[in-house]
């Protein structure tokens, strides 16, 4: 089994992550809770209350986890491509798998990374819906200290399997929408480049950010209610399922709730995922 494919998935996650942090604050912040008036109100906010490190809030776990996220993404994606095609990274340029062998890839690979980004992406979420400044004597102290803390007392509240809260409606919204990741991404880059050739850095960039945002326009109604999931009892409702979060808050807030986070979403998703992609095209090419 190739293992290239899962460094090069791990090292070009980090950078994309990075760039996109602050987005990714303001959009949790944005889904699940009801007091900011727009994008620019939660950033001034937070800006205001927390400083600039308000928004990298929850960052060092996700750089630890996106070795191993991005990795399994990318490294299962070519890898069962390998199986149905027989074709390596680089033969795939002469020999282009078909779009439904592209489709099944980013399913498995969705469905697989999702199990193994239920956990970090819980903390992220619980960490980054903490909006008390950093702790100042006598000030109102947040609920976790920090991610290992976040662990040990879910683990003590929850129990183990609190850990996993979120992780159905998180598969769901992954499967799908990372199938749609990379169909979009392969597709645009065979409408920019000739035949056999690799795609250049501009036609990478462009169709990795084009592929995020369509993937995130795809996920976006699942985002919103895996993030209420993952914050339920806390600071938000108590859901008897997906199905109930789903109804319940279209009951309340209008279907329109679905939609909160899709711009926020969308800008974040295309430096991100431009980075991503062009770093694991060029790493993948150096080796
Ligand atoms: C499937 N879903 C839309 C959730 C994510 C697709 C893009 C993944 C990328 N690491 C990013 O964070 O943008």
């Amino acid at each position: 089994m190739p293992v290239e494919e899962f460094v090069a998935g791990w090292i070009s996650g980090a950078l994309g992550l990075i760039l996109g942090h602050p987005f990714d604050t303001i959009k949790v912040r944005l889904q699940s809770q009801n007091k900011y008036r727009g994008i620019l109100d939660c950033a001034v906010q937070t800006y205001q209350h927390e400083s600039i490190l308000g928004f990298f809030k929850g960052m060092s776990f996700p750089i630890v986890s996106i070795a191993i996220v991005n990795s399994v993404l990318f490294g299962i994606y070519s890898n069962v491509l390998l199986v149905l095609t027989s074709t390596t990274h680089q033969e795939r340029r002469s020999q282009p798998p078909s779009y439904t062998n592209v489709f099944i890839a980013g399913c498995t690979g969705g469905f697989v990374q999702a199990y193994f980004l239920a956990p970090f992406d819980l903390v992220k979420v619980r960490l980054q819906n903490q909006t008390e400044p950093r702790a100042q004597l006598g000030s109102l102290q947040p609920r976790y200290r920090g991610p290992l803390h976040c662990v040990s007392s879910i683990l003590r509240k929850e129990g183990p399997q609190g850990l996993l809260r979120g992780s159905g409606t998180l598969m769901l919204r992954d499967t799908p929408t990372l199938g749609i990741y990379f169909v979009t991404y392969e597709w645009l880059c065979r409408q920019y480049t000739p035949k056999g050739q690799n795609p250049s850095s501009a036609t990478v960039l462009v169709a990795g950010g084009c592929a995020g945002i369509a993937s995130w326009v795809a996920a976006t109604p699942l985002d919103v209610i895996k993030c209420r999931m993952q914050m339920a009892g806390l600071k938000g409702q108590v859901y008897h399922g997906v199905l109930d979060c789903m109804v319940s808050s279209a009951r309340q807030e209008g279907p329109g709730v679905f939609f909160r986070g899709l711009t926020i979403n969308s800008a974040r998703a295309f430096p991100v995922n431009a980075v991503t992609f062009l770093s694991y095209e060029y790493l993948l090419r150096c080796w």
